[in-house]
């Protein structure tokens, strides 16, 4: 394992206005566990202490209690030797304002022991991944945040770690930058180095990970492959509006095919398997028991099923 991770804690204390201070459990008792070449997700809303978690396992914040190896290292012992081995690109960036972005990203590539040419065309792949070739040469502080950002994790990539953290990586980019994104994660994974990756990106989970965690408020809710986290909730949901959303709940629950059923917002949302073999039946004794049905959708569960199953809450409006 490349990380393994026992009972991390972290408690801040807050200044709260004259004088007063408050504790808060940003991260409340994790665990987890990252093998080499996988691609691990801490999928949560805003505030459930992802990035508190990734700032422990990269050593830049000590864990209140709770202990982490990572790429065979304690954090808090060894860990000059741990960020020897890592790679990190937090939410901020961390890029210098004053260098073009080209001379930051060969020093990176160069400070992890590339020779000259080959840090050339390490960099030149990656501004031509992140379509920063046309840009390379002006001052930092001279981009867009977007473009700032893409350098950031061009350079947390230059030196081909063996394991990579990235803070919400795709956040600001935009679509075909984030799909560039995904293919170099993957490209890396297919080298053999692991990434840890947090997002509150549910689609983005489910596509790039090979195993994830979701986290709400610092506690583990939930931590599996994607599909075997999905099938746990149910192959299928369908989504109904209608008046009387106990009532179709209740009836819906009595049917052998409806694994559970859950309110949101103003639709019933019905988990079963093999949706589209079931889908007559579960019209028919809707309209058996008198419902009018206002619309109604057949979808694959998706991870937003999962979380809000162990929150009672989706993701998206938690976010
Ligand atoms: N240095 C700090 N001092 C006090 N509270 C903090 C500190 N850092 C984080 N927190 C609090 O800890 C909790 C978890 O924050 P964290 O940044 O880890 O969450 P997150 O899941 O990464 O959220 P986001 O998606 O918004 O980045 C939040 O309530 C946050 O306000």
């Amino acid at each position: 394992m490349i990380i393994e991770a026992h009972g991390l804690r972290k408690t801040f204390t807050a200044r709260r206005g004259r004088g007063r201070t408050e504790e808060v459990e940003a991260v409340r008792g994790i665990d987890l566990s990252v093998g080499e070449g996988e691609i691990f997700a801490v999928l949560g809303p805003n505030g459930a202490g992802k990035t508190t978690t990734v700032r422990m396992l990269a050593t830049f914040t000590a864990p209140t209690a709770g202990t982490a190896r990572v790429a065979g290292h304690d954090v808090v012992k060894e860990a000059a030797k741990v960020r020897e081995r890592i790679g990190y690109v937090s939410q901020a960036g961390g890029v210098d304002d004053n260098a073009p972005g080209r001379e930051s990203l060969l020093l990176s590539a160069r400070l992890s022991g590339l020779s000259r040419s080959q840090a050339h065309a390490r960099a030149d792949e990656l501004l031509e991944t992140f379509s920063l070739t046309e840009i390379a040469d002006r001052p930092v502080r001279s981009l867009s945040g977007g473009q700032k950002r893409r350098f950031a994790l061009a350079i947390g990539l230059a030196n081909r770690p063996p394991l990579v953290f990235l803070d919400e990586p795709t956040t600001g980019l935009d679509p075909q930058n984030r799909a560039n994104l995904w293919d170099e994660v993957r490209s890396l994974r297919d080298q053999g180095t692991s990434v840890l990756l947090t997002t509150h990106y549910l689609d983005e989970a489910d596509a790039l990970c090979d195993r994830l965690i979701i986290v709400d408020h610092g506690l583990i809710v939930a931590e599996g492959t994607p599909d075997r986290l999905k099938q746990e909730v149910a192959g299928d949901v369908v989504t109904l509006r209608l008046d009387d959303l106990a009532a179709a709940g209740e009836l819906l629950n009595a049917q052998p095919y409806i694994k559970e059923t859950r309110p949101e917002d103003d639709c019933l949302r019905a988990y079963l398997d093999d949706g589209e073999h079931n889908l007559p039946a579960l019209l028919r004794a809707l309209e058996a028991g008198g419902m009018a049905i206002r619309s109604i959708s057949l979808d694959r569960a998706t991870l937003d099923d999962v979380f809000l199953r162990h929150t009672g809450r989706s993701l998206r409006d938690a976010a």
